[in-house]
């Protein structure tokens, strides 16, 4: 599905998979440089972080597994809920691990001031977060984030993993919602 396809319900493509795609290129080189030598494990955060989970991990060359949580805080609407729950865990032990998160979108930051500090209680060897996208509000959330694709403006989005009410997530863009979908 692409952003023409459905224009009426979106306002403007905010960045294309093609800039999404040379942007991971980039970011992949500098995480295949910092754990060349190590033993990596990504952690992607269901549902929205499947498509850059898929497509980082195929840009990157070091050895590398696969985990995943499912973690939700927005239910069906647009705003936070302000709750975070894990609704599946991780299946592997990350105790000496490195650890790197991969999300799709840091909004409020409370799922991943959330996560961080769930997942520092098992004992990583080293725990550091990716993110394809960043909304403002992040920016003063105490959590560190080490790669960041794109900061977006303060407006809902979907598209690349990105929903709304479960929709648009198979959106190769990401653009913004107009709002007479949601009001
Ligand atoms: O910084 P925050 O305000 O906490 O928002 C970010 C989180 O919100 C979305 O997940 P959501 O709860 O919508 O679940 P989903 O991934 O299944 O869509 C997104 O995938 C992030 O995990
Ligand atoms: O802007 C957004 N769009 C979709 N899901 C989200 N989860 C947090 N912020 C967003």
């Amino acid at each position: 599905m692409d952003a023409t396809q459905i224009s009426s319900e979106l306002t403007r493509v905010l960045y294309t998979n093609d800039q999404i795609q040379a942007r991971l290129a980039d970011i992949a080189a500098e995480i295949d440089e910092e754990y060349r030598d190590k033993d990596l494990l990504l952690v992607g955060v269901l549902n929205g972080a499947v498509m850059v989970m898929a497509d980082l991990s195929r840009h990157l060359t070091v050895h590398l597994q696969m985990d995943w949580m499912a973690i939700s805080s927005y239910g069906s609407g647009t705003q936070s809920s302000g709750v975070v729950r894990i609704l599946k865990d991780l299946t592997t032990d990350i105790e000496g691990r490195h650890v790197l998160v991969v999300e799709d979108i840091i909004d409020t930051g409370l799922t991943l001031a959330y996560l961080i500090q769930n997942l520092h209680s098992r004992k990583p060897a080293s725990l550091k977060i990716m993110t394809m996208f960043r909304k403002p509000e992040a920016l003063s959330s105490p959590v560190e984030v080490s790669h960041v694709g794109f900061d977006l403006p303060n407006e809902f989005v979907v598209g690349y993993g990105l929903d709304y009410a479960g929709r648009y997530r198979n959106l190769v863009d990401v653009a913004t919602l107009a709002p007479h979908v949601y009001s």
